[in-house]
């Protein structure tokens, strides 16, 4: 077959930095390296000044003169980032006629509902009353109002282990979800408040902004939180309020571990400070959101595989005044079953005043969860709830779990009414808990001193 070459390309084809090992190679070259000659190149190729220059530029780059390749290269360069910069121009207008009406969260958690107005009763007091003022029956929780509406669109066959997604062998990543939870999904009306926070704190399954040029993220939230970067005024820059200084502290802060004894409980150390526990189903990521706490990777053994964790151990931390406890899971764990013993435990150590339980993101909360929470029942201490994983589900799936979970959480006795997003992989949302871990922590110390100097004036009276 003939080939035939339009002109323009047969003139490219005989361009000069083709014909290798010319004799004019030498002064070419350095005819080549000067910018004037690659200018004047260019505008002898049709370009504008500006176009010429920057076809000059490109070539400097590769160390060649002006061609016809370099100038082409050049032009759809130029118009990959006309395009570009019309898109964000369209964004932008965008966002400016969405921020009128937009009202910016606080940046620390939505406002969600208290726990009178959704429950009618206070964190840890009586179960709430259903809707046909029943009290919860926390031995049968399939009672549950929210329960019934969830058997009565579903057929699973109640609430035993073999219908627990974690106790499937070898599923790993896609973990079927019961068929009420499916519908649920469906149906759920995602609030204002979650988009808006989950906007603000880039949750989800995203890419992560870039910084402008010359723009760095602060070491200390390198890979930690994008919603910190480091912009004076960035939401929750950390800098501007105590807790937030602490919760920095406890980021560049270090974990130790104190004590580890036998799930059951029994050769527990003696409690040296106040305490907070991570607690949910195996592999749902309690050891890694620990180590992630202060950035100690590896010191709490974690790994794709239920069943790692198999003591309870204690870690200190160097800028905390609390202990924090990592427990075995609950649910699937390799044929071991350490729900009811965690759950003893939790029930017996009074000097645990936090739990937080960890709900992966993307399947909500479990059945495995449900029993454990009704083995708890109106024991143990605050629960503070936690969805981990969010890297793992896009933005607007998170929503719907978010809005889920919180409903659910409603039902669950003792349980705080806010939920805190997390990914212990991608750093997002861990400042959040670390400021939520801190303030507690200053209650608890403040809580402790205050019952100390009551000892101290009783004993003084007597
Ligand atoms: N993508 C992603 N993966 C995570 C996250 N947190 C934990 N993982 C992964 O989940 C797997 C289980 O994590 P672990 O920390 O061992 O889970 P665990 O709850 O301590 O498990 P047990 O000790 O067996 O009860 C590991 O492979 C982690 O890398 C997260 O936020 N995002
Ligand atoms: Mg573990």
């Amino acid at each position: 077959m003939a080939l035939s070459l339009s002109p323009a390309q047969s003139l490219w084809l005989s361009s000069p930095t083709l014909s290798s090992g010319s004799r004019a190679e030498p002064l070419r070259a350095h005819r080549a390296s000067s910018p004037a000659h690659r200018a004047s190149r260019g505008r002898s190729l049709g370009l504008g000044a500006a176009a010429a220059a920057g076809a000059a530029r490109h070539g400097r780059r590769l160390g060649r003169r002006a061609t016809h390749a370099s100038v082409s290269t050049y032009r759809k360069r130029e118009e990959k980032r006309e395009l570009r910069r019309r898109w964000l121009a369209g964004i932008e207008q965008e966002e400016e006629e969405e921020e009128k009406e937009l009202e910016v969260p606080s940046g620390v958690a939505p406002v969600f509902p208290s726990v009178e107005e959704a429950s009618g009763s206070r964190p840890g007091g009586e179960p709430r009353a259903s809707e046909d003022n029943e009290p919860l029956d926390w031995a049968n929780p399939g009672l549950n109002v929210l329960e019934r509406a969830r058997l009565a669109a579903e057929d699973w066959g109640g609430w035993d282990q073999g219908t627990d997604p974690a106790a499937q062998l070898g599923v790993k990543e896609m973990i079927p979800l019961p068929r009420a939870f499916r519908i649920r999904l469906s149906e759920a009306f995602v609030p204002k408040s979650i988009k808006d926070f989950i906007e603000l704190h880039q949750l989800g399954n995203r890419k992560l902004p870039k910084l402008k040029r010359g723009e760095r993220r602060p070491a200390i939230f390198a890979g930690s939180d994008p919603a910190h970067d480091g912009r004076q005024g960035s939401v929750d820059d950390g800098r501007s309020d105590t807790l937030g200084r602490m919760a920095i502290a406890v980021h560049k802060g270090f974990l130790r571990q104190r004590a580890r004894c036998h799930p059951n409980g029994e050769e527990a150390p003696s409690p040296e400070r106040p305490e907070v526990a991570f607690i949910g189903a195996s592999n749902v990521g309690k050891s890694s959101l620990m180590n992630a706490l202060t950035r100690t990777q590896q010191l709490a053994p974690a790994k794709d595989d239920p069943g790692v964790t198999r003591s309870i151990d204690w870690y200190k931390c160097s800028r905390l005044p609390v202990d924090v406890i990592d427990l075995p899971g609950y649910g699937y764990a390799k044929g071991a079953q350490y729900g009811p013993l965690v759950a003893d435990f939790v029930k017996r150590r009074k000097s645990l005043r936090i739990l937080y339980c960890l709900v992966d993101a993307r399947t909500g909360i479990r059945p495995s969860d449900w029993n454990f929470y009704a083995s708890l029942g109106d024991d143990g201490p605050e629960k503070i709830f936690i969805l981990t994983k969010c890297d793992m589900v896009v933005p607007k799936m998170l929503g719907k779990v978010a809005t889920l979970v919180l409903e659910d959480i409603r039902s669950v006795p003792r349980s705080s009414q806010r939920l805190i997003m997390v990914s212990a992989r991608m750093g997002q949302g861990m400042h959040d808990l670390r400021c939520h871990l801190c303030s507690r922590a200053v209650s608890m110390v403040q809580e402790v001193k205050r019952r100390q100097s009551e000892l101290n004036e009783r004993l003084r009276s007597v």
